[in-house]
C-alpha cells in the first residue's frame, strides 16, 4: 500500500503521523511511504532521516494526499485538509468527530475511510491508541496549571507544592482515567494536596490500592463535584464516555463558589470539555478567563513537547498502520475487531453509534458497516 504522511497544520502542532522507524517497518513491510518535506522537523526528524528509512519525500501536501491510498496523521484533518481526500482513500488519525459536526459532513461527503485513533480499543476495555497521549496531557496538566496558577497570568498566585509552613495547593482531577492518574500522580509528586473523583467503582479500588498514600478517591456525584471544586485551586478535567461528548460536571453558575483565581486545566477539551465554560484554545494563546477563574483548554496539548508525544504515538500506532497496510481497512477490521471500533467514517455513512449519538446523526455500527 502507499502511505502518505502529511505535515501537521493545526496551529503550534509539531507532532507527525509517522517516524522514521515507522517509515522504515513499513518500507519493510513491502509498502511505499511518502512524506511531506519537513514534516518531521517539529519533532526532531530530518528528511534524510526519512530518506535513510526508504520514505520518499513530496513537496506539497497536495502532492501526497494526491498519490497516497492511506493518509496517516496525528490531528483531525483541517478544512484544507479535508478538501483533499478523495472516495475510497483511508484517513487513520484522531478525529474527535462528536464535537465537530462541521468535519464530519465534510468527513462523510469525501466518500473517504476514516478510521479515528481515540475509538481503537483493546481487550481490556483501554483505548490503546488514545492512552500514550493521554499519558502526555494527564503529566502536562498540573504543569500547566501550575503556570496558569501564577500571577502573571491572571492565577491566584498559589504555588502547587506550598513551601515549609505555608500549606500546598489542592488539586482535583474529574475523570480517574489515563489522563487523570497521571495529572494525579505529577500534581502529588509536585507537593499538592490531590483529590480525584471518578463514578467507576473499580476504577476507585485500583487506584486507592496503587496510589492510596499519593491521593485519595472521591465517588463523583453532582454534590460531591460542587464541594470539591469549591475548595481547589486547580481542578484538572479528565473524563471520557468513548466516542461521545464529554458530560458537562461543572456549571458556569459553579464558578462563583470557586477561589478567585483558581485555574481550570479541561484536558477533555477535545470531546468538548466538562466545564460548561470551556472552549478550545490553543498553544498561542492557551488561557482565559470567565467571572474571575482562569480556563486552559487547549485541545492537542501533547503537540507542546512533541519528540516525547511522536515516538509514543508512533510506537502504538505502529501496529495498526501495518495492519491496515498488508490486509486493507477491511480485512485488518475484520481480523480485529478493536480496530474496527475505530471506523468512524465510510463512504458518506457515520459508522460509530456513539459518534452518531454524539452528534445526533444516523450512524451505523462498524459491524454493520462490515457487513456491507
Ligand atoms: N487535550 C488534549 O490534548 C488531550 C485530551 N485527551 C482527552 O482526555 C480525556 C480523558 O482521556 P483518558 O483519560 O484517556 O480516558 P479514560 O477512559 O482512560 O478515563 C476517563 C475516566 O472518566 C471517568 N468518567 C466518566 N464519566 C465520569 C463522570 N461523570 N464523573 C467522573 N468520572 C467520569 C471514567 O470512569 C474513566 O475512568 C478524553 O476526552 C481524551 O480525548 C487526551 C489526550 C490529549
Ligand atoms: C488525543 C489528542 O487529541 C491529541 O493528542 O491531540
Ligand atoms: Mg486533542
Amino acid at each position: 500500500m502507499h502511505i502518505g504522511c502529511p505535515t501537521e497544520i493545526k496551529p503550534q502542532e509539531f507532532r507527525v503521523g509517522l517516524t522514521p522507524n515507522a517509515a522504515r517497518e513499513a518500507v519493510a513491510n513491502g509498502h511505499k511511504v511518502t512524506m511531506q518535506s519537513g514534516a518531521g522537523i517539529g519533532s526532531g526528524f530530518s528528511d534524510d532521516d526519512y530518506r535513510a528509512a526508504g520514505a520518499a519525500i513530496a513537496d506539497s501536501a497536495e502532492e501526497v494526499f494526491a498519490t497516497a491510498e492511506m493518509i496517516v496523521k496525528v490531528k483531525e484533518p483541517q478544512a484544507p485538509e479535508r478538501r483533499m481526500l478523495r472516495e475510497g482513500q483511508i484517513l487513520f488519525t484522531y478525529l474527535h468527530l462528536a464535537p465537530d459536526p462541521a468535519q464530519t459532513e465534510d468527513l462523510v461527503n469525501s466518500g473517504a475511510t476514516c478510521i479515528a485513533y481515540e475509538t481503537v480499543t483493546d481487550r481490556n476495555g483501554g483505548l490503546p491508541l488514545l492512552a500514550p497521549m493521554s499519558e502526555v496531557a494527564g503529566r502536562l496538566a498540573p504543569q500547566v496549571g501550575a503556570w496558569t496558577l501564577q500571577k502573571a497570568n491572571g492565577g491566584r498566585g498559589v504555588l502547587l507544592g506550598g513551601v515549609p509552613g505555608v500549606g500546598p495547593a489542592n488539586v482535583v482531577v474529574i475523570g480517574g482515567g489515563v489522563v487523570g492518574t497521571q495529572a494525579a500522580k505529577i500534581a502529588a509528586g509536585m507537593g499538592a494536596r490531590v483529590t480525584v473523583l471518578d463514578k467507576s467503582l473499580p476504577r476507585m479500588r485500583y487506584l486507592d490500592d496503587v496510589y492510596g498514600r499519593e491521593f485519595r478517591t472521591v465517588y463523583s456525584s453532582v454534590g460531591a463535584t460542587a464541594d470539591a471544586v469549591a475548595q481547589a485551586d486547580l481542578v484538572i478535567g479528565a473524563v471520557l464516555v468513548p466516542g461521545a461528548a464529554a458530560p458537562k460536571l461543572v456549571t458556569r453558575e459553579q464558578l462563583s463558589t470557586m477561589k478567585p483565581g483558581a485555574a481550570i486545566v479541561d484536558v477533555a477539551i477535545d470531546q468538548g470539555g466538562c466545564f460548561e465554560t470551556s472552549k478550545a484554545t490553543t498553544h498561542e494563546d492557551p488561557i482565559y478567563e470567565v467571572d474571575g477563574i482562569m480556563h486552559y483548554c487547549v485541545a492537542n496539548m501533547p503537540g507542546a513537547v512533541a519528540r516525547t508525544s511522536t515516538l509514543a504515538l508512533g510506537n502504538a500506532t505502529m501496529p495498526f498502520v501495518l495492519a491496515i497496510a498488508d490486509k486493507g481497512w477491511k480485512q485488518a477490521c475484520l481480523d480485529d475487531a478493536h480496530l474496527a471500533e475505530g471506523l468512524n467514517v465510510h463512504q458518506g455513512l457515520i459508522t460509530n453509534l456513539a459518534v452518531g449519538e454524539g452528534l445526533g446523526r444516523e450512524a451505523i455500527s462498524a459491524q454493520e458497516a462490515l457487513r456491507r
